[in-house]
């Protein structure tokens, strides 16, 4: 019970800030439901009136009745406005929560979900869960109140007449509960199925050259296909037990009324019952039948909010990336220091990326990673950044701890350039000002002019106001790593991380723009990362990295003359090219 519960405090949590609203709602309710049962009493005594011929009653009650109505319309307008500002508000409350979990999370939550995954909870799952809201909700705060008050005065009209109708009431609720029961969790299988079928769709349009020049698009079509096959016929299932809630809904709508009539028409024949007593019964009886009516649907929206809200929860009870208060000195020592790191993705230091991992980068200094593919390389470059945290060891940069790191400062004062580069479907001026975004238009053309990229962007039509497209299609490799470069320099950061960041261009152009990189980061840490030895002989210090360790360090002379792993790794690379 209390694992359930859990399961809804984060969207509760949402819920209740506009619970002050909800509960006006529900004030109003109470209002507008009291009101609607005393028209009732006043509509029995004109009909008894009439019937008397009693002219002066008639006429007062009628006044009363019409002061009734004119108390009713605006609190029933302001109850709908309110709950309409309640639900789209609660609404937008959540929307905002998900896309700041999206954003502040760690980034390992964004790497283990797929991308089609998230946008089906932020599209299809919200807008079961505003179904529930916009209409749902809206009955269930009014109708059991109707219900009570029309209650109490129907039995204090005739308690006999009142029993016999409601007897078919909890059979009938019964029957409505058990059939929606699965509701619930075919809702959910069918949630999880949309997500994994938008999951691949997202990856056909990432991955379409791909598709095409493997020819994949069969493979990819019947894939898609059997996922939307498989959640069709969960939605079938789901629609199936929908469809036996109709029969249902006639029974408990048709029963009461036919027993009022029966009982009711004998007992104004008896006279213990007035006719305007048996006119008022039938009208309670739809405010009983009502809620007994929307019942069922009630419970299935119910069902269907709370599976998605499940799904919804998942990703409104991540932690936000966790930052420390330190904002650093401009003292230190050293740039980076790892002690005796271990760090698994998983997790298992059975499977850990890095083993006892010792490394100390001076102030100022040029290194460069190498080792083979899958060796460890990139992520030493997310623990610097805070992404990831060891499992054992300590990582500092400058000279403090990644955990008591503030890590917008810390990442503030690292530029990096990644092996998968990203450009924003935007301007290149705008691309590259996302490096600072208070730079100048001038920094930024020295930014563009340093990475090399200045003069292709001049030859634009549009120049830097060129848009790039979507997966910026519109540049080649090359000049989308010049712009990743620009946008890194322009931070002005203490340290520089290249992670092939030249891997797209052709060896000349590559020396070309290390060349001019190394005159104007004059006297920052650089860190390049790359696969291609060419590009790293005149850095301070080689690190040769192998099997989570650091094997071998030294000037690319020394380490040649070792002749070890970085001795086996670029004799191999030489021969490759030479062949
Ligand atoms: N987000 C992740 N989750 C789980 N495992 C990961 C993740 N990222 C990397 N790995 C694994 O960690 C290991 C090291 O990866 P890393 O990207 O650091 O290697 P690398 O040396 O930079 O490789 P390359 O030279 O090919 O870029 C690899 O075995 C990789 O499969």
């Amino acid at each position: 019970m209390n694992k359930e519960i859990s399961v809804y405090n984060k969207l509760y949590d949402v819920v209740r800030r506009n619970l002050f609203v909800l509960g006006v709602v529900a004030v109003l309710s109470i209002l507008v439901a009291f009101l609607n049962v005393y028209l009732i009493k006043f509509e029995k005594e004109i009909t008894d009136a009439a019937i008397l011929k009693n002219k002066g009653l008639f006429k007062g009650l009628l006044v009363g009745a019409l002061f009734i109505i004119c108390f009713k319309i605006p609190a029933e307008y302001i109850k709908a406005y309110l709950f309409g500002k309640f639900a789209e508000k609660t609404l937008m409350d959540l929307r905002v929560e998900i896309s700041k979990k999206l954003i502040f999370s760690p980034i390992n939550f964004i790497e283990k979900n797929a991308t089609g995954d998230f946008i089906s909870r932020l599209t299809s799952d919200l807008s079961i869960v505003a179904g529930f809201f916009t209409s749902a909700l809206d009955q269930l705060l009014y109708h059991p109140v109707v219900f009570i008050i029309g209650l109490i005065y129907a039995i204090h009209l005739n308690w006999k007449m009142t029993l016999i109708s409601f007897a078919i009431i909890p059979i009938t609720i019964l029957i409505a509960f058990i059939i929606s029961k699965p509701v619930e969790r075919l809702t959910k299988k069918q949630q999880d199925l949309y997500g994994n079928t938008n999951a691949i769709f997202q990856d056909i349009i990432s991955g379409i050259s791909v598709i095409k020049v493997f020819k994949l698009e069969r493979y990819f079509y019947k894939k898609f296909e059997n996922s939307l096959l498989k959640s069709f016929s969960e939605g079938l299932k789901s629609a199936k037990v929908e469809t036996l809630l109709e029969p249902v809904k006639t029974i408990i709508q048709l029963g009461p009324v036919l027993l009022v009539i029966l009982t009711g028409g004998a007992m104004v024949m008896k006279r213990q019952l007035t006719f305007g007593g048996l006119m008022a019964f039938i009208e309670l009886m739809n405010i009983f039948i009502a809620p007994m009516n929307i019942l069922p649907n009630i419970i299935n929206s119910y069902r269907k909010a709370a599976a998605a809200s499940k799904r919804l929860n998942e990703v409104l009870s991540q932690y936000f990336e966790e930052s420390g208060s330190e904002k650093g000195f401009d003292e230190y020592e050293y740039a980076v220091e790892f002690e005796d790191v271990w760090f698994s993705y998983e997790n298992d230091l059975e499977k850990a990326v890095l083993k006892n991992f010792n490394l100390k980068v001076k102030r100022g200094e040029k290194i460069a990673f190498v080792g083979s593919s899958g060796c460890g390389k990139s992520t030493i470059v997310k623990l610097i950044l805070g992404m990831y945290k060891p499992q054992k060891g300590c990582i500092k940069v400058f000279g403090i701890p990644t955990s008591q790191w503030n890590l917008y400062s810390l990442r503030e004062r690292i530029s990096v350039v990644n092996q998968d580069i990203y450009l924003f479907p935007d301007t290149i001026f705008e691309n590259i000002r996302y490096g600072r975004y208070s730079a100048t238009y001038e920094e930024i053309i020295e930014a563009a002019k340093k990475s090399e990229i200045h003069e292709f962007i001049m030859s634009l039509p549009r120049g830097f106001e060129t848009e790039l497209k979507e997966g910026s299609v519109n540049v080649s490799g090359g000049q989308r790593q010049r712009i990743a470069i620009a946008r890194a320099i322009l931070r002005s950061s203490d340290v520089y991380i290249f992670d092939e960041a030249t891997s797209a261009l052709d060896s000349d152009s590559e020396n070309n723009i290390l060349k001019t990189l190394s005159n104007s980061l004059k006297g920052k840490t650089i860190i390049t990362i790359t696969h291609r030895f060419s590009s790293i002989k005149n850095v301070d210090r080689i690190i040769v990295i192998d099997r989570g360790t650091v094997a071998e360090e030294g000037s690319h002379d020394d380490l040649l003359c070792k002749k070890g792993i970085y001795y086996q790794l670029y004799t191999a690379q030489l021969m490759n090219e030479l062949v």
